[in-house]
């Protein structure tokens, strides 16, 4: 407190000792939130860093966050981008990273109308029915052939196929090769979105590809364009053969609507092919790998504490009378079940920073922030917060069982806000809490998981945007309950 009040009369938040031109970039990791965990629990709730020139603030506490995000959101709604980011979203031109504006409201309104609203939500729960079969299908599969299947890695497979069948139709898990890309893609992207790469923070080192970064990007980037390109023009050419037969065009989906409103020369928003190919690489970055690692961090630690995993299972057969498959209709009566996403994503919350940025001088909580700062909001350090839970770093589903504090996950709790919140706050959170409840029952009710050695798994994380875990789980999956014997 003393700390605070000194630094108060600067009207800054303390901070560390820097050294010249880097700042505090040496006190970062390759964990940045680590690090800036670190930080906080030395420095406290509020802290002011500069990662070389940049101006930057580190905040762990809800308290505080609400500050920043609710009070003074009207400034902290562009978010904070790096070169990377940058070059991901073909120069800024997606959604995820879009300045708060009318462009930015343009988007978020066509992807709530036309992808992750409830009434398409609905209107897709067929297609979420199938993956979610042919997801438990190929884990019966390698598991009678004893083979280790990769968890992650077939999770990600299972939610792009699910993004890009509910957005252009198309099945990537049936082409091997479009699934690689889009596989590598996603985790690749990952990656190098979450370095903190030194030439974002030093003037002079902007266009030195210190870390060999542009060269991957690159290869990223034009993979993805190539598939895009294809599936684009495969778009095309069958709305044109719709249109030549007089056929109604009610079978549209969002590439479809995307592309008409690029065609549309006088619409109230200029939407180029850019645009579109960004937004939807956007989707598959925002919406796969961090719904598909969410899922692998819960089956870890459902393996690391086996009573957790049979009051799950109990749960699931009670409501299933062990003679069908699980489904999303089952997940209101499924309250244990809903705990335990909630328990994963407080230890191993996928978007472990919310990176924002302001757009104006303002002073908040105190402080003086001067335009272009950006803020760090350490979701993964508040969920480890002594002061905010009872013995953190256990995995007690039970916490969110309780009665008297009911914990809801939009953003209107701030010491629990695995998808932010806000006008900013993850638009696919009604998604995310379809499809990863529901496949994370599926792979408790239909198999066992073993795994080698004392039969606990290691919870290394390893650095990118979404919490990958730094060694991928490997399971042989044992067949418990097989949902195909019945004719399902
Ligand atoms: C477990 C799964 C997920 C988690 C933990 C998660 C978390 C988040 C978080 C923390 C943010 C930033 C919020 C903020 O700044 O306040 C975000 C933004 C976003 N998420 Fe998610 N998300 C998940 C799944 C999805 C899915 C399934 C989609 C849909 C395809 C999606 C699409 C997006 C988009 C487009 C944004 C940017 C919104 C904007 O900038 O206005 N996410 N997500």
């Amino acid at each position: 407190i003393l700390n605070r009040m000194k630094n108060k009369n600067h009207l800054t938040p303390p901070s560390p000792p820097s050294l010249p031109i880097i700042g505090h970039l040496h006190l970062i990791s390759k964990l940045p939130h680590q690090s800036f965990h670190k930080l906080s629990t030395h420095y406290g709730p509020i802290i002011q860093i500069f990662l070389g020139s940049k101006r930057c603030i580190v905040t762990s506490s809800p308290e505080i966050a609400k500050e920043f995000l609710k009070n003074n959101e009207t400034y902290f709604s562009n978010r904070f981008r790096s070169a990377a980011v940058d070059y991901l979203s073909y120069g800024s031109k997606g959604f995820l990273f879009a300045p708060y504006g009318d462009y930015w409201k343009f988007m978020k309104k066509m992807c709530m109308s036309e992808l992750l609203g409830a009434r398409t939500l609905d209107h897709f729960l067929p297609l979420r029915q199938q993956e979610t079969l042919r997801f438990v299908r190929l884990l019966q599969k390698k598991g009678e052939a004893g083979e280790a299947v990769d968890v992650g890695g077939e999770l990600l497979t299972l939610t792009n196929s699910t993004i890009s069948r509910m957005a252009m139709r198309k099945i990537c898990s049936e082409n091997d090769s479009d699934a690689e890309v889009i596989r590598k893609m996603v985790r690749d992207a990952a990656e190098l979105g979450g370095k903190f790469n030194v030439s974002d923070y030093i003037w002079f080192c902007k266009n030195l590809d210190l870390q060999g970064m542009n060269k991957r990007l690159k290869g990223i980037m034009e993979r993805f364009d190539t598939m895009m390109e294809r599936v684009i023009r495969e778009h095309q050419e069958e709305r044109m053969k719709r249109m030549e037969k007089g056929e109604d065009d009610h079978v549209r989906d969002l590439l479809d609507i995307l592309l008409e409103v690029h065609e549309n020369e006088n619409g109230e928003i200029k939407f180029s092919m850019e645009n579109v190919k960004a937004f939807i690489l956007d989707l598959f970055m925002a919406g796969t790998d961090t719904s598909a690692t969410t899922i692998e961090w819960a089956m870890v630690e459902l393996i690391n504490n086996p009573d957790v995993m049979e009051k799950a299972r109990q749960e699931i057969d009670l409501i299933t009378q062990k003679s069908r498959l699980i489904q999303e209709s089952d997940l209101p009566e499924l309250p244990y079940l809903q705990a335990i996403v909630k328990e994963t994503l407080r230890i191993h919350p996928t978007a472990p920073i919310i990176g924002r940025q302001t757009s104006e001088n303002c002073v908040v909580y105190g402080y003086d922030v001067p335009a272009e700062t950006i803020l760090f909001l350490n979701l993964w350090s508040m969920g480890r917060d002594t002061k905010l839970w009872e013995n953190p770093l256990e995995f007690k589903p039970e916490r969110f069982m309780s009665e008297d504090i009911k914990f809801d996950v939009r953003g209107q709790n701030f010491q629990f806000m695995p998808f932010g919140t806000g006008r900013r706050a993850c638009p696919g959170t009604s998604l995310a809490l379809q499809v990863v409840p529901t496949n994370l029952a599926a792979m408790i009710q239909c198999f066992e998981w073993k795994v080698d050695g004392d039969g606990k798994v290691n919870m290394e994380e390893k650095p990118a945007m979404t919490l990958p875990r730094a060694h991928p789980l490997m399971c042989i999956p044992i067949t418990r309950f097989n949902c195909f014997s019945l004719g399902d």
